[in-house]
């Protein structure tokens, strides 16, 4: 767990593992939280289709129901990144009705959008509410 603190809000964050092994975890830290940030390799088309899939397994459960979800497409500085139209289609963002949706691109490496990123988490925090 990692916490951001930015003016009065402090956000409490479990990053927690991508790979196969831990996802059927994912639902577990997911219980309870004010908001679901799943991050997406941009860069690895390939690998779109399963994220699509096990997001969208992951929402379905009923204890995450109405939890906001934010999705990151990270590593833009790679030139073979999708855009954010190609992304928000491929992962199937416009089909989830049952809660707030958004998304932003991103690149960790040379600290592209995180601002935005911590400015939505602050927004829907608990404290901020
Ligand atoms: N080019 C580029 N590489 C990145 C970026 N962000 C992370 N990486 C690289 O991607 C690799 C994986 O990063 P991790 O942070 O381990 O990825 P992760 O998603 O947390 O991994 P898991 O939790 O195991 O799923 C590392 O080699 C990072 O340096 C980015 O914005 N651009």
């Amino acid at each position: 767990m990692r916490k951001v603190t930015k003016g009065s809000v402090t956000i409490k964050l479990w990053d927690l593992g991508g790979q196969r092994r831990f996802r059927s975890m994912w639902e577990r830290y997911c219980r309870g939280v004010s908001a679901i940030l799943y991050v997406v390799d941009a860069a690895d088309r390939d690998g779109i289709p399963i994220s699509r899939s096990e997001l969208h397994d992951l929402l379905a459960k009923s204890t995450l129901s109405g939890i906001p979800l934010l999705v990151l497409g990270n590593k833009i500085d790679k030139s073979e990144a999708l855009s954010k139209q190609a992304l928000v289609d491929q992962l199937g963002l416009e089909q989830i009705k049952d809660r707030e949706v958004c998304c932003y691109m991103i690149s960790c490496k040379d600290s592209v959008n995180i601002d935005v990123v911590i400015d939505w988490l602050i927004k829907h925090s608990k404290t901020a509410k």
